[in-house]
Order: structure tokens, then sequence, then C-alpha cells
């Protein structure tokens, strides 16, 4: 049984079907990924097991309780999630951006700020970007700053890390880095990610898990290796596409030409 579950998950948006009953399960620890075309409802899936979207029906269970029945700041104790494009005030440093994860153990009559400072620690550490600590975050590089929002997101010290397309907009260098930070994260600290993807070569070599969003459904699930292929890939995006073994003995592919 994974940490989390989606039972009939359904969601309807000013009227028209976003999702319609999703049944998934997502391995504790383990690294997932979302797939699908443009506008196939993969962030809308994201932000529902974030418990951000209360126009649900259906469950999103969380150690198989209805996050519904989790209070706020208990919820962001446990999960995490990292928006598309998130905004930041333009007076923020690093250190206070990251500062702000830690806001779900802040209770009025009692601030632990050891511990406080302990988890922004670490959170920075695991991201490396400690030295950026007293920059605005506004004159960082798209890299820097985005290893700084998963750093806030760690903060929250949460079991499971929702990112959506952490690696737009980067340089293949910075996507790398952010990939194996995502590998230390499940790898040495049992966090569980789960998180959209456009590329599907990143699924296929970090993902341990892959679930393609189709037509408001769940098209597949399973091993991104086992589950990808020519077919699927006609099938879900409507493209031809070569396959290749790389060094690893991981399969890659290279998109060809549109389906006619
Ligand atoms: N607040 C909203 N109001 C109206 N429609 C919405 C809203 N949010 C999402 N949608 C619609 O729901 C559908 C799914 O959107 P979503 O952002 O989840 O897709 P996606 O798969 O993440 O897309 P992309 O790959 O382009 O980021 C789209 O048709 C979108 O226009």
């Amino acid at each position: 049984m994974g940490i989390m579950q989606t039972r009939d998950l359904t969601i309807k948006i000013q009227n028209k079907d976003i999702l319609t009953k999703i049944n998934l399960s997502f391995l504790t620890g383990k690294t997932t990924a979302i797939i699908g075309p443009n506008g196939s409802g993969k962030s809308t899936l994201l932000k529902a097991l974030s418990g951000l979207n209360n126009n649900i029906t259906g469950q999103v269970l969380f150690e198989n309780k209805d996050i519904k029945d989790f209070s706020k700041k208990n919820l962001a104790r446990n999960l995490a999630i990292l928006p598309q494009d998130p905004s930041v005030p333009a007076d923020l440093t690093v250190g206070e951006l990251v500062q702000y994860g830690r806001f779900p153990y802040q209770r009025w009559f009692s601030r632990n700020d050891k511990e406080d400072q302990q988890c922004v620690k670490w959170a920075m550490q695991q991201t490396q970007i400690e030295e950026f600590k007293n920059r605005f975050v506004t004159t960082l590089s798209g890299g820097e700053r985005q290893r700084t929002w998963i750093a806030m997101a760690l903060a929250q010290k949460p079991k499971v890390l929702l990112l959506d397309e952490p690696t737009t907009y980067l340089d293949i260098a910075h996507q790398l880095e952010v990939m194996q930070i995502i590998d230390r994260l499940t790898q040495k600290y049992n966090i569980t990610i789960i998180m959209v993807l456009h590329d599907m070569n990143q699924a296929l070599q970090y993902a341990n898990d892959l679930v393609v969003i189709k037509n408001q459904s769940v098209f597949a699930q399973g091993s991104p290796q086992k589950i990808v292929s020519a077919n699927l890939l006609e099938k879900v995006f409507g493209v031809t596409a070569d396959f290749f073994i790389n060094r690893d003995g991981n399969k890659v592919l290279v998109p060809i030409s549109l389906v006619k």
C-alpha cells in the first residue's frame, strides 16, 4: 500500500470534466512522474493531491486517511507542493523564503527556534544554496531560484514533496542538478516525490513509477522502463519515436515525427 491514494477522484471546473474517476496509489519513498499532453489535467491532479483543490469528488488519502480530515497545518507538515510558477516578493532574501517553510510548525505561544534553524539549514544544505542565504531571491538565476523553492518546501520536512515541472526553464546541467537532488531525497531521506514532468527521458531515467494521463483518465501506470513504448507515445502524444539503450542499460527515446 502506497503513502497516498486517490479513490474515484473526479474534478470538474466550471462544469467541464477535467479528471474523471482517477484511482492511483503512490509508492512510499519513491519518485513518481506524472506525464500527459498539455491541458490533460496534470497540475490539477497535483493540486488535488496537496489538498489545495476543494472542488473534488472522490477521495485523496494520505496514510489511509482522507486529507479533508487533516488540519491545514497538519497537512502541511506531511505534504509540500511547489507550483509551476511561484512568484516571490521583491524584498525577500533566500534565508527568509526558506524560513517560510517552517510556518506549519510555528505556534503563537511557542516558537521552537532551534529546530526551525536546524531544518532551514538542512534544507539549504540539501539544495546547495547556503552561499546565497543573504541574497534577494529576485537576484538569483533560474537554477538557483528553483533550488531555493525546493529548499522552502523541504524546510516543511514533508513526507511527500509535490513538484510541478521542476526542471522547466533550466539548462541541461541545472536540470540534472535538480533531478539528482530529488534522487537523494528519496534514497537518503525516504521522501516520496510526485512530480509533473514533460521530459519523457527524465521520467525514464529518474522515476520509479510513471502515471500517464490522457482524456481525463489514467491511461497507464507502472515502471517507466516497462510502460513507455512506441505505441504509448503514439496513442498519448500522437508522435512516433525511436528508442535506444543508453550506457546504463536504460531506455531513452528520440521523438521523430507527428503521426499522420
Ligand atoms: N481555474 C480554472 N478555470 C478554468 N479552467 C481551468 C482552471 N484550471 C484548469 N483549467 C483547465 O483544466 C484543464 C487541465 O489543466 P491543467 O493545468 O491541470 O493541465 P496540465 O496537464 O497541467 O497542462 P500543461 O501541461 O499545459 O501544464 C485545462 O483545460 C485548463 O484550461
